[in-house]
């Protein structure tokens, strides 16, 4: 009984908000931010907003707790035409991207705005978050988005990028989408920052901790006590799950894998982390952020976040080289859309030079070395 009157709210919230779906297009953009300024990767989901539609008001939301909040948000409000207002949300819940407190702020931010669309990055932290803030909003997130054909219509890779399949969105608001950074690059775009400077306002945070069933407390509970039981246990349930407990980035001075310009890769042909160090000098002389597959990274040579492919970060540098290197398809996913692909391989059937505009058939330890000897100093 109680249960059954669950989902009768339920579904009459969903045609509540089904109702709304008419209206014309807005775009809540969750962005990241680092030292005060917002990521690079971020900006390309702004431009994927820009894509769904050319009147398409974008509210930005930052997250996060202190000067370098505040600091980022004035940057974010001059940083692109689209953007109309930049939503801050100040508070030590959010000093760490924990999905939890971040998806019900996405909730928060939805309820009162009623976007019709929620884009975020289809990177570590937006991947983490959006389905469930997706889950709490009772929408199906389309992740993986590679190119936009309408408000509606969205591109995603499917088979480890073997095939790219065409799907229309036809559930409620607000169409919630996840998009690659790599699909969407940012133009050099210069913003009036007197004239077209966005908003920036502060997110009412007071209602944030009433949780997702707060809209069911209205009903007298005392005469089902069974449904009070129930909820208890689904607010329970629903929160801290996770807790920070501390952030491991190697400062190595090089660019981030996700946005540079030149990659440099090693295999499981390395052998060993201390072979692994020429990849990384080869990567310092060319200012080239390092790569590796995930037999490398299982191998223990270099930590998980170096890892390419389906299963790590997807680049699409202008140069990306790889040294000892099959071309599995899970790893070619993740890089086969870099503009020029440079392969060594002693195998000349390794499946990567099917994917590579130059191949060189060779020992990648004598090729490195004289890479290393022949290239100038990195001034
Ligand atoms: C669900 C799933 C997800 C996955 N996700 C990923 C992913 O995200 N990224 C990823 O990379 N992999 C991923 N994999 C693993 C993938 O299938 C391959 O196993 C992996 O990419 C192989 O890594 P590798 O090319 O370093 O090693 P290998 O396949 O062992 O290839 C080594 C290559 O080095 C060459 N070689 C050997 N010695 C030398 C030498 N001295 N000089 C030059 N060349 C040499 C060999 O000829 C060979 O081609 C995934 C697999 C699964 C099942």
């Amino acid at each position: 009984m109680a249960s059954r009157l669950l989902l009768q709210n339920l579904s009459k919230r969903h045609l509540l908000r089904s109702t709304f779906a008419s209206r014309s297009a807005s775009t809540l953009v969750l962005a990241e931010h680092e030292g005060g300024s917002i990521k690079a990767q971020s900006l390309s989901a702004v431009v994927a907003a820009n894509s769904l539609s050319q009147d398409n008001p974008v509210s930005l939301l930052l997250a996060g707790s202190g000067s370098s909040l505040h600091q980022a948000a004035e940057k974010a409000a001059t940083c692109h035409p689209s953007i109309s207002q930049v939503l801050v949300a100040d508070s030590e819940k959010f000093a760490y991207p924990l999905a939890e407190p971040w998806a019900k702020l996405i909730q928060l931010v939805q309820l009162k705005g009623d976007y019709s669309h929620v884009i975020a990055t289809s990177d570590s932290f937006g991947k983490n978050i959006l389905p469930r803030a997706a889950a709490l909003l009772d929408v199906s997130p389309v992740t993986d988005v590679v190119d936009i054909n309408g408000p509606h219509q969205f591109i995603r890779p499917i088979y480890a990028g073997n095939a790219l399949c065409t799907v229309q969105y036809t559930g409620a608001n607000p169409c919630m989408l996840t998009v690659r950074s790599t699909s969407f690059p940012v133009p050099h775009i210069s913003v009036d920052s007197k004239s077209g400077a966005a908003s920036i306002s502060e997110v009412d945070l007071s209602t944030l901790d009433e949780g997702p069933f707060t809209w069911i407390l209205g009903l007298q509970l005392e005469s089902i006590p069974c449904l009070e039981a129930i909820i208890l246990t689904l607010i329970a349930d629903s929160v801290g799950k996770s807790r920070f407990m501390k952030l491991s980035s190697q400062d190595t001075g090089r660019p981030d894998l996700g946005s540079a310009k030149i990659v440099v890769t090693g295999g499981r042909a390395l052998k060993s982390a201390e072979n692994f160090k020429m990849i990384e000098k080869l990567a310092e002389k060319l200012g080239a952020a390092v790569g590796a597959t995930r037999a490398a990274v299982d191998a223990g040579f270099v930590p998980n976040e170096l890892q390419v492919g389906q299963t790590g970060k997807i680049v699409a540098p202008e140069l990306y080289m790889a040294f000892g290197v099959s071309g599995a398809i899970q790893h070619l996913a993740g890089m086969k859309d870099s503009k020029i692909i440079v392969a060594v391989n002693k195998d000349s059937d390794a499946p990567i030079f099917q994917v590579a505009d130059y191949g060189l058939v060779g020992d990648l330890f004598e090729v490195i070395p004289e890479l290393l000897e022949k290239l100038p100093e990195k001034k």
